[in-house]
């Protein structure tokens, strides 16, 4: 049986970062506090394991042809247990995914989408029929349902390794970027996960599902192109056969987000993008990360 523990601590005069280690059970919701001396900003973490020995990542991206979604597998292979996590991963590719994972010899204890999609149906809620113990994730901006929502700021630790989450609302109201964490033990540069909020040369549509162009300009240059410029950004969706960028890249080069807002507005406003043909289908399925006929069991 899973326990979470959730632990919070009072705020004291200097800029470090605190984590408790007390909890009892693999995987663990802990509650942190950022100390900072003129806030008093609390930050959850979620942590698969304490320790501070050192951390490997291993990485893989995996394509899925029809959506032309990318899933992410990360994990931490220093770790006894190598923990793992996947980001986005879609329901007709479950098995791949898993039999990947197994064959790797990884544990699978995070299933995470960056937001609500639109045009495919989550694997999280497959993947939890077949993975005991396996947390969905999604945040809680995108009124969803799933085992942990998650907030900007949030910590999502595998093993001893993290990810953090940035809002960069805009193409959904719900959406995220999780982002590698940028103290040395991290794997160097950053790796960006953005979803649909920035993609290579483009960005998600702003049409729908709370959609908005002001939003999303304003996620993207706060959040995502603040980050260092070797930063490697890597997308929900791409369409022309790109794998990866880098925010300094897509600083100059994006057609559309290296412009002003009006003019980013204006491109948004003119996209004229077909509806996907999922979108009834994928959407009331990923509001509950793939579990809608389970839901009130499971979650
Ligand atoms: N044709 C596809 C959907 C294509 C699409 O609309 N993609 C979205 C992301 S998935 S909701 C998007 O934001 N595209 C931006 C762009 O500039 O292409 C289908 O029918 O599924």
């Amino acid at each position: 049986m899973l326990r979470v523990h959730l632990l919070r601590f009072s705020v004291s005069p200097s800029n470090l970062f605190v984590q408790s280690t007390k909890a009892t059970a693999f995987p663990r919701l802990l509650t942190s506090t950022k100390l900072n001396k003129n806030s008093r900003s609390q930050v959850r973490v979620y942590s698969a394991s304490s320790g501070f020995e050192s951390s490997k990542l291993l990485f893989r991206q995996l394509f899925e042809k029809e959506s032309s979604t990318y899933t992410y597998l990360l994990a931490d292979v220093s770790h006894p247990e190598k923990p793992a996590l996947l980001i986005d991963p879609v329901d007709k590719m479950v098995d791949r995914d898993l039999t990947l994972v197994k064959e790797l010899g990884l544990k699978l204890i995070y299933a995470m989408n960056t937001h609500v999609h639109a045009d495919h149906v989550t694997g999280t809620g497959l993947m939890k029929g077949k993975v005991p113990g396996l947390k969905s994730i999604i945040s809680k901006a995108s009124n969803s349902k799933a085992d942990l929502l998650i907030e900007h700021g949030d910590k999502i630790y595998f093993g001893n390794l993290f990810l953090e989450v940035r809002a960069t609302p805009g193409h959904t109201c719900g959406c995220v970027t999780y982002v590698t964490g940028d103290v040395p033990d991290q794997p160097q540069p950053r790796m960006a996960f953005t979803g649909d909020a920035l993609m290579i040369r483009g960005c998600g549509r702003t049409d729908f599902q709370g959609g908005s162009s002001h939003q999303l300009y304003n996620s993207v240059h706060s959040q995502i192109f603040t980050f260092p410029k070797d930063t490697l950004v890597y997308p929900a969706h791409d369409y022309r056969g790109f794998t990866v960028s880098s925010v300094g890249e897509e600083m100059v080069y994006n057609p559309r987000l290296s412009k002003d807002e009006e003019t980013f507005k204006s491109i948004m406003e003119n996209l004229n993008l077909a509806y996907p043909k999922m979108i009834d289908v994928a959407v009331p399925a990923n509001m509950v990360c793939g579990l809608q006929d389970r839901i009130k069991t499971t979650i």
